[in-house]
C-alpha cells in the first residue's frame, strides 16, 4: 500500500461514492486513505470494505489524515474554494469536481492563489476531455478536415434534476460541461451569451425554468448553440455537432444495447451521467493520478474553471435580465495555457 498514492475524499454523495469506488477497484496506482462528509454515515457507508481509509466529519481533518498525499473534491460547489485553498495551503495535488468554483470571484481568487504558488496543483473535474467521442472530435478538429470551425450544436438532456437544482443551475452545473468542451475544442475564448428561455416543460418542477436554450458567441466568430433539458424524462443525452468550412462531425448517437423481444426491437439509452460517462469518469481519474504519481498536474487548469465560472455567470445574467450579456475574463497569469491547449 505504501506506493500507492493516498487520496482523501470530499463529499460522499453521488459522485464522492463514486469516485471512492473508482479509486479502490478501477484505477491502479491509488487508494482511498480518508473519506470527509458532514455526513459521516454517508461517508462510512462509501469505504465500507476499504481497508485502512479513515472517516471524517470536517474536509479539514481528512487533508491532515495520516497517508493523505491528494484530495479529490466532489463536495457541493459553494464548498470547493475552501478546499481547494486548504489543499494549496499543503500542497497538496487535487482533482476538483466541476463547478470549479461557482461565482467568479472566488474562482479567480482560486486561480490567483495557484498562480502565488508558481506551479500547478489543481485539475478541474471537466471528464468530457477524457470521453472517447470528444476526445476523437477534437483531434479531427485540430487536423484541419473540417476546416474553419463555424458551428457547434449541443444537446445536453438530463432524465431529472435533484430537488435543490434551481435555473441557474441549468448554466452553471449543467451548461457548465459545454462551456469548458466549447473552449477546448475550438481553442477559443466565448465572449458574449444570449439565454433564451422556449416555452416550461409541464415535467420541470413549478418555477424551474426547462429546457432553456443558451447561444455563445467565440472570439473568432464560431457561434454555439445548447439546449439544456434537466426534466426530459426519457434519458440522459449529450451530443454535439462541429460543423467546418468543409465538413462536420457528430457524436453523442453511440447505440446502445438492442433488444428484440416480443415481435419488436427497442435501444437502450443510459438514464445519467454516471453511465454515459463511465469511461471518461475512469480515464480522468486514472490520468490524474498517473500524472500525480509522476510529479505532474495535467487535463483542465483552475483557468479553465476560473473561465467557466465566468462565462457561467454571464449566461445567468442573461437568463435573468434577458439579451445578450458579453464575457469579460481577468487577465490570464503566465502559469495557465491559452484555451484549447
Ligand atoms: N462531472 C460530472 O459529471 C458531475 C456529475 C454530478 C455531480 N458533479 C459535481 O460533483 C459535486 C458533488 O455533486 P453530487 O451530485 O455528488 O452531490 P451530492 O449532494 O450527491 O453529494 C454531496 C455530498 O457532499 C457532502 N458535503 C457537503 N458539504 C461538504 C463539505 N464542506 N465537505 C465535504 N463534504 C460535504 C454532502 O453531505 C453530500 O454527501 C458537485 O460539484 C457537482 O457539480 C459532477
Ligand atoms: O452535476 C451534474 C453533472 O455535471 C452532469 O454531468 C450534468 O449532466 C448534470 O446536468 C449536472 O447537474
Amino acid at each position: 500500500m505504501a506506493d500507492l498514492l493516498g487520496v482523501a475524499v470530499l463529499g460522499a454523495g453521488h459522485m464522492g461514492a463514486d469516485h471512492v469506488r473508482r479509486l479502490d477497484r478501477v484505477v491502479s496506482g491509488a487508494r482511498v486513505a480518508a473519506v470527509a462528509d458532514p455526513d459521516t454515515a454517508r461517508a462510512a457507508a462509501a469505504v465500507a470494505g476499504i481497508e485502512g481509509a479513515s472517516v471524517h466529519a470536517e474536509a479539514a481533518a481528512a487533508l491532515a489524515a495520516p497517508g493523505v498525499q491528494a484530495v479529490l473534491i466532489a463536495s457541493p460547489g459553494p464548498a470547493h474554494e475552501e478546499a481547494l485553498l486548504a489543499a494549496f495551503a499543503r500542497g497538496l495535488p487535487v482533482l476538483c469536481e466541476k463547478p470549479m468554483v461557482p461565482d467568479s470571484a472566488g474562482a479567480l481568487r482560486v486561480a490567483r492563489a495557484e498562480a502565488r504558488l508558481g506551479r500547478r496543483l489543481a485539475q478541474i473535474g471537466f471528464m468530457r476531455r477524457y470521453d472517447a467521442g470528444y476526445l476523437r472530435l477534437k483531434s479531427l478538429l485540430d487536423s484541419g478536415e473540417l476546416g474553419r470551425a463555424l458551428m457547434l450544436h449541443c444537446v445536453h438532456r438530463n432524465v431529472s434534476s435533484p430537488p435543490h437544482f434551481t435555473s441557474a443551475m441549468l448554466i452553471n452545473s449543467s451548461v457548465a460541461h459545454e462551456i469548458d468542451a466549447a473552449r477546448w475544442l475550438l481553442g477559443q475564448e466565448l465572449t458574449a451569451v444570449t439565454v433564451l428561455r422556449p416555452a416550461s416543460s409541464a415535467g420541470a418542477p413549478a418555477g424551474l425554468v426547462d429546457p432553456q436554450f443558451v447561444l455563445f458567441e467565440t472570439e473568432r466568430g464560431a457561434l454555439v448553440d445548447v439546449e439544456v433539458f434537466v426534466n426530459c424524462g426519457f434519458g440522459y443525452q449529450v451530443r454535439c455537432e462541429a460543423v467546418g468550412e468543409t465538413g462536420s462531425a457528430r457524436i453523442g448517437e453511440e447505440h446502445g444495447m438492442v433488444v428484440t423481444a416480443r415481435g419488436g426491437a427497442r435501444e437502450e439509452v443510459p438514464q445519467d451521467y454516471l453511465v454515459r460517462f463511465a469511461d471518461a469518469y475512469d480515464r480522468e481519474v486514472q490520468a490524474w493520478v498517473d500524472a500525480t504519481r509522476r510529479g505532474r498536474v495535467t487535463g483542465p487548469s483552475a483557468w479553465d474553471g476560473y473561465a467557466a465560472s465566468v462565462v457561467a455567470e454571464a449566461g445567468v445574467r442573461s437568463l435573468t435580465d434577458g439579451g445578450r450579456v458579453p464575457i469579460d475574463l481577468a487577465a490570464r497569469p503566465d502559469l495557465y495555457a491559452p484555451a484549447g491547449r
